[in-house]
């Protein structure tokens, strides 16, 4: 089954075409890379998957709907979550509560009118029988969240000892490593189809990086749908089923980490800009 259908997506910012007919899919159980050199158009077009940007003509279906366009928190409702390149995490709330976060969309008793919140007007009714709730925290409302921290238990366990014992730290207390992990935590929690992470080991020293290579092969092998940016290519060939390549906002290249490795144009594309960058 496709989860990820993208056809032609396009995102000029100033007349610059950042990302220029881009067209992939991504399969049920898939783990696909995207790489490419600096400023190629990576990032942005995960935001154009992930409802942060919007395209300015192309296609993004998703578990067989035509989401283009959609809002970030309605696609995470719909089962695409998504972490930051430079690690987002509430900084005065605990580990524990970051990754309840996650669990939002799953609350019902929390949530009374959850289902108006995409229509214009009612949406308000939604938000404020939400507040009314918050305040009062009927016994439905402190069950619930009871039950959830059960499953935030589970998400945080998934990284060994470096989370469980943070769990009621303040996420500013957090090294930066272990913020992406509550990250990754967080996105995970809600059991999405999709999972899109940018950089997840961007800034994380190289055993670091093996950990996280770890946890995300054991994450697969869960049979977690994955969509990936990420510059450490021995990560992006260990992990991935198959992996596309971005030059200046369009595809130059996909195929298995086999068959991108020894493809002329993305030698040329690599090397060419090192050769580039390395001249003074
Ligand atoms: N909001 C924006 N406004 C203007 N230009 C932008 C914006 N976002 C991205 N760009 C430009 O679009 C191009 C692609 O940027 P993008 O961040 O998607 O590349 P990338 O491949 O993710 O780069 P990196 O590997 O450095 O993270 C770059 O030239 C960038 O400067």
């Amino acid at each position: 089954m496709t989860v990820l259908e993208v056809t032609g997506l396009r995102r000029s910012f100033a007349g610059l075409r950042a990302v220029d007919g881009v067209s992939f899919t991504v399969g049920q159980g898939e783990v696909v890379s995207v790489i490419g050199p600096n400023g190629s158009g990576k990032t942005t077009a995960l935001n154009l998957v992930s409802g942060v940007l919007r395209p300015d003509a192309g296609r993004v279906g998703f578990l067989g709907r035509d989401v283009t366009g959609w809002r970030p928190e309605r696609l995470a409702e719909a089962g695409l979550s998504r972490t930051f390149q430079n690690g987002r995490v509430f900084g005065n709330l605990s580990v524990a509560e970051n990754v309840l976060i996650g669990l939002t969309s799953t609350l019902e008793a929390a949530r009374p009118l959850a289902r108006w919140r995409n229509v214009p007007v009612l949406r308000w009714a939604s938000l404020l029988a939400e507040t009314a709730v918050a305040l009062v925290e009927p016994p439905s409302v402190r069950r619930e969240l009871a039950e959830r921290q059960a499953e935030v238990s589970a998400q945080l366990d998934r990284f060994g000892d470096r989370l469980t014992p943070r769990a009621s730290d303040a996420a500013h207390t957090l090294s930066y490593a272990n913020r992406r992990r509550t990250e990754i935590a967080r996105a995970l929690a809600a059991s999405p189809a999709l999972l899109v992470l940018d950089e997840p080991t961007a800034g994380m020293n190289p055993a670091e990086t093996a950990e996280v290579l770890e946890q995300l092969l054991a994450l697969k092998a869960t049979g977690q749908t994955i969509l990936l940016v990420e510059h450490k290519i021995d990560l992006v060939m260990r992990l991935s089923d198959r992996v596309l390549v971005l030059d200046a906002g369009a595809v130059i290249a996909a195929g298995t980490p086999d068959e991108v490795r020894t493809d002329p144009r993305v030698i040329e594309a690599y090397l060419g800009k090192r050769r580039t960058v390395a001249r003074p």
